[in-house]
């Protein structure tokens, strides 16, 4: 195998493809490039030529010739030292730079409880380097992450913060995720406390810290995942088509530039197409405008349905999510994606297939209409609900249903974007404001896919009835 390109990983995900499949570029217009508004740095060569000569030494070899690190609006940043060209191969990262699972100690691995996911064993390792301080081998490294009062990821907003961000389904993972840490902390801990030498006295806020390093910086690798020196100094465009890609063959990392960029340019990469929701979660920043924007809903059959106990039932045999599964399945896994929706050649895309299949079960009326899309699945590939109802009322009933749950997020989603620019936010509040300014990031490109479904189904529901 040659090179495997990859996304930086977000929280929790533990099967992300290793290479990054089509590689749609968003036009300039809907996604502005940082580059643009981005002035030139000058780098600290100290600082600079300090990092590159120990991580040179660390891995015995070049690391890069053309890229020196250096500060920008967004924190660390790497810059271009030399003219570079499209195509040019950057950076080289050997795997041996790494810090990841094989940076523990082996005797520690049976103590750790198996659920334990590869970020968090990883969060473990940056902790033991932490602890070593000035020992560590990747001390030059591990000083240069920023400190937990500079992490904006959701899981350290407060609560008053969290409220801006109550109507996205980002507040509820939020609080789903903060849980499961503490969790996995209890439980890393005791393994941890085998090791006081390596470890000290770790507390919940210091594996929180770490756990959000590891989100926000890390790439998968072939075992797991892993922080990679140097190449964690490059921010994100997701107009880029440059991503860390592995050279398996050559054992490293390396990033090909896909632009020309001039001496003082801040070079970016893509980590990934990931929409503001993700980049809050697990990288503590968005985007003003993101063209991966997506939004997730949550749809129930109401207990006051006279046909409750039927449609759980068919949902439930057809692998659509209900309440039968909520001990199960956590909300996330419950719940629909929306996407900006597009029409191309007569195929609307966007709306999931499932959530109007959702939709057509919720409007049935009575029992032979359920018996019948249950015969219909049953006839053709076993999918429940995916061609539009025979009756027109009744499909038009189904998606003004969606219609009406759209409608009434995007009022939520509006009201609270009203709250947020009436809010008073106290001048030496710095992080408050930055949170506000990701909260209406996110609130707002959850609003524009909103609006394009709901105009899309609007337009169908009118199609429906004038037929
Ligand atoms: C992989 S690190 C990049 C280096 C980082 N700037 C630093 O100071 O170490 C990812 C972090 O950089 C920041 N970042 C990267 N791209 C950004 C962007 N386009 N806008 C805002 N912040 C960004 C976020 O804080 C993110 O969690």
């Amino acid at each position: 195998m040659g090179i495997v390109l990859r996304g930086a990983i977000p929280l929790r995900t533990h099967l992300r493809p290793l290479y990054l499949s089509s590689r749609l570029r968003c036009t300039l217009a809907s996604f502005p490039s940082p580059t643009s508004t981005q002035s030139k740095e000058v780098c600290n060569s100290k600082e600079n030529d300090d990092f590159l000569q120990w991580l040179r030494q660390k891995s015995g070899t070049e690391i890069s010739s053309v890229l020196s690190v250096g500060s920008s609006v967004f924190g660390r940043s790497l810059f271009a030292s030399k003219p570079i060209e499209a195509g040019d191969c950057i950076l080289k990262i050997p795997f041996s730079a790494h810090i990841s699972v094989d940076n523990l100690p082996l005797e520690m691995m049976p103590l750790i409880p198996n659920e334990i996911d590869s970020q968090s064993l990883v969060a473990v390792a940056l902790l033991a380097e932490q602890n070593l301080g000035q020992k560590s081998d990747w001390a030059p490294y591990v000083n240069c992450l920023p400190g937990l009062g500079e992490m904006h990821n959701s899981i350290f907003w407060s609560k008053e913060e969290l409220e801006m961000i109550r109507p996205s389904f980002v507040y509820s993972e939020t609080i789903e995720w903060r849980k499961q840490f503490e969790k996995d902390f209890l439980a890393l801990k005791t393994a941890m406390e085998n090791f006081p030498d390596l470890f000290g006295n770790v507390q919940l806020e210091n594996f929180l810290h770490a756990r959000a390093l590891v989100s926000s910086r890390a790439w998968e690798i072939i075992k797991g995942v892993a922080m990679i020196p140097f190449a964690d100094f490059l921010n994100h465009d997701g107009s880029s088509n440059s991503v860390l890609a592995i050279n398996v063959k050559e054992q490293r990392d390396e990033v090909i530039a896909d632009r020309s960029y001039a001496v003082g340019d801040e070079v970016f990469i893509r980590y990934g197409k990931f929409s503001n929701a993700t980049l809050l979660l697990d990288f503590g920043f968005t985007l003003p405008v993101n063209c991966y924007d997506q939004v997730r809903i949550l749809m129930d059959v109401t207990s006051d349905d006279p046909l409750y106990a039927q449609k759980c039932q068919l949902l439930h045999e057809h692998s659509l999510p209900t309440k039968l599964n909520s001990n199960t399945l956590k909300k996330k896994q419950r719940s629909f994606l929306i996407k900006q929706v597009r029409t191309f050649k007569g195929k609307v895309k966007g709306i999931p297939l499932a959530l109007r299949a959702f939709a057509r079960v919720l409007s049935a009326t009575s029992v032979i209409e359920l018996e019948e899309m249950a015969k219909e699945a049953a006839q053709s590939d076993g999918r429940l609900a995916r061609s539009p109802l025979k009756n027109r009322q009744r499909e038009m009933q189904a998606h003004l249903i969606l219609f009406q749950h759209l409608d009434r997020m995007i009022q939520g989603h509006l009201a609270a974007l009203k709250g947020l620019q009436n809010m008073n936010v106290p001048d030496s509040s710095e992080a408050f404001s930055t949170r506000r300014k990701m909260a209406k990031d996110l609130l707002g490109g959850e609003l524009r896919v909103l609006h394009s479904a709901h105009s899309w189904l609007a337009a169908y529901c009118k199609d429906m009835s004038s037929m």
